[in-house]
């Protein structure tokens, strides 16, 4: 995971992600994550101006960036998020490149973060971005990783998509604010890991107390019984941990959560959502 610091210099954010990226691949990291908005400040102010169009690669250096470091040393990278332009409209977007470089798989964020807490934190994602509509799995060589961003970890429903279809693991770039991240980062990523018993990893910019926008940092790796495996504060840094993806079968075999499930009580609650509250008294 590196943790990057964000400038609102573009091409010195590119600059900093390739060498943390070198870093990493010299750490002897097969999986590369990096922040959500790796390439532009986080706020409202900036988005529009940062944001790429991947079909033009004249106009799209940040993508770019992340295929040639995947080639360039062998690695699968989980690409944070940038900015997307895409038929006039704005997206939150993550690209996962494989060790040839190819693009495979794309992920939008589909939950935006609005928040109004009174005389303390406002924020309106929805203001800038259109919400993705899709889930994204990806298969790679180091296994079938879920992809979400940010505010999509506080859904534990998309988690638990991800658990059924298979995923080892579930990479969630963010960049949870100072108010909520003290509180619930670690708590949100240790109950999703916990919950599907498999590997969660967030990766966060640096904090940088001058923005609008004061960001928690804090990346970290976590395994399938909510043990953190590694992490840091709130710095530029780079954070290395090693997934043995075997301990997820251990961890089910002597707490089988699914077999435990008594859907025959709750699966009605999904129902409910589209029929209406009456369902549940
Ligand atoms: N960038 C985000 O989605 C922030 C999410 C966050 O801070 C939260 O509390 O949720």
């Amino acid at each position: 995971m590196c943790q990057l610091t964000v400038t609102t210099d573009k091409n010195q954010n590119l600059i900093h992600a390739r060498s943390s990226i070198r870093v990493a691949a010299e750490q002897g990291a097969r999986l590369v994550v990096l922040p959500e908005m790796w390439n532009c400040p986080c706020s409202n102010d900036y988005f529009a101006e940062f944001a790429e169009d991947f079909d033009n690669a004249d106009a799209s250096p940040s993508f770019c960036l992340l295929s040639e470091v995947a080639s360039c040393h062998g690695l699968t990278v989980v690409g944070g998020s940038i900015p997307e332009r895409n038929r006039n409209r704005l997206y939150n977007t993550c690209c996962v490149f494989g060790p040839d470089g190819k693009l495979k798989g794309k992920h939008s964020k589909v939950h935006l973060f609005d928040i109004d807490i009174p005389g303390d934190f406002v924020f309106k994602e929805s203001e800038t971005f259109a919400a993705g509509d899709n889930f994204t799995i990806v298969d790679t060589d180091i296994g079938r990783i879920g992809i979400g961003i940010c505010h999509d970890i506080r859904f534990p429903e998309l988690a638990m998509l991800y658990r059924e279809k298979g995923a080892h693991l579930i990479c969630y770039p963010g960049a949870f604010n100072m108010s909520t991240g003290k509180l619930l980062w670690d708590l949100v990523q240790r109950a999703r890991a916990a919950d599907n018993q498999l590997f969660v990893a967030t990766c966060s910019p640096s904090r940088d107390s001058d923005g609008s926008y004061t960001i928690w940092g804090h990346s970290t790796l976590v395994g399938p019984f909510g043990e953190i495996i590694a992490t840091s504060g709130h710095e530029d840094t780079v954070v290395v941990g090693e997934i043995d993806y075997s301990e997820i079968q251990l961890r089910r075999e002597s707490l089988p959560l699914e077999k435990q499930r008594r859907g025959d009580i709750y699966q009605f609650m999904a129902i409910s959502e589209h029929k209406g509250l009456e369902r549940l008294v």
